[in-house]
């Protein structure tokens, strides 16, 4: 299998705090790749990183095969690149069903473009109705978002993701915060993506994250402690120092 994202020698500091050292990243087309560690390792830093939120100080990235190293965030959405935001950036008093168009919008305005108002109008609103029914909100369409639980924003955010039809998908803690009954919906809707999608998740959930993986990278202090196969990171007697158990 070849490598949709590539990271090489990845490294970032904050003032005189180092918090990417040399991190060396490979994930092939349809993994999903468990990213690991303490509080503080540096796991945000590097999807930051990998979107273009932050500028390495050195290293490079490269996305199904481009350097995007140079890229903006945008730039690298285009080139297949997408991640879950909190949804509090949306707009709380609006309708579900409206912020996935203006989302919708945002991303891919050109698309639009080529269309007469009322038509690009309708054609984002039945988009927005099948992003909605992907994860079965089909219903909550017209209510505001203040009105959805945190659970439905979780599913929304991801389907927010997915309607972007990205190669490669960022998820940030996708569980945190959730009930067990919530769990599972959004393990079900994440195991249902197709593995057209590679995904690469932070998730501090063990077990479940787990059972999701294929690989697994544990970060310290900003430095990729160890590598590889699900099984092979859990048997490293670092993991369980580091990690597990904690
Ligand atoms: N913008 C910033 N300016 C200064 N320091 C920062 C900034 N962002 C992160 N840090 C520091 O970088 C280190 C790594 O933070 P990061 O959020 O990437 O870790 P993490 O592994 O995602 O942690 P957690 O599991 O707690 O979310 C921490 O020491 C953090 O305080």
């Amino acid at each position: 299998m070849s490598a949709v994202l590539e990271v090489s020698g990845l490294t970032k500091a904050f003032g005189g705090l180092k918090v990417t050292r040399g991190v060396d990243l490979s994930v092939a087309r349809g993994e999903r790749h468990l990213l690991i560690g303490p509080n503080g390792a540096g796991k945000t830093t590097l999807f930051n990183l990998i979107a273009g939120d932050l500028r390495a100080d050195a290293g490079s990235i490269s996305l199904l095969g481009q350097n995007v190293t140079g890229l903006t965030t945008h730039q690298r959405a285009q080139q297949g690149l997408a991640r879950t935001y909190q949804i509090l950036t949306l707009f709380n008093r609006d309708t579900l069903l409206h912020n996935v168009m203006l989302a919708l919008l945002a991303k891919s305005r050109l698309r639009w473009k080529h269309f007469g108002v009322f038509t690009a109008e309708k054609a984002l609103k039945r988009r927005a109705q099948e992003v909605l029914a992907s994860v079965g909100l089909e219903r909550k369409g017209e209510l505001p978002l203040e009105q959805t639980s945190y659970g439905e924003k979780r599913r929304l955010e991801i389907a927010m993701a997915l309607a972007q039809a990205p190669d490669v998908l960022l998820l940030d803690e996708p569980l945190a915060g959730l009930s067990s009954e919530e769990r599972d919906t959004i393990l079900g809707l994440l195991q249902s993506i197709p593995r057209s999608v590679t995904i690469v998740m932070i998730e501090h959930d063990m077990e479940v994250a787990l059972a999701f993986a294929d690989s697994v990278t544990l970060l310290h202090y900003g430095e990729v402690i160890t590598a590889g196969t699900r099984q092979q990171v859990v048997d490293d007697p670092r993991t369980k120092e580091i990690y597990l158990g904690h």
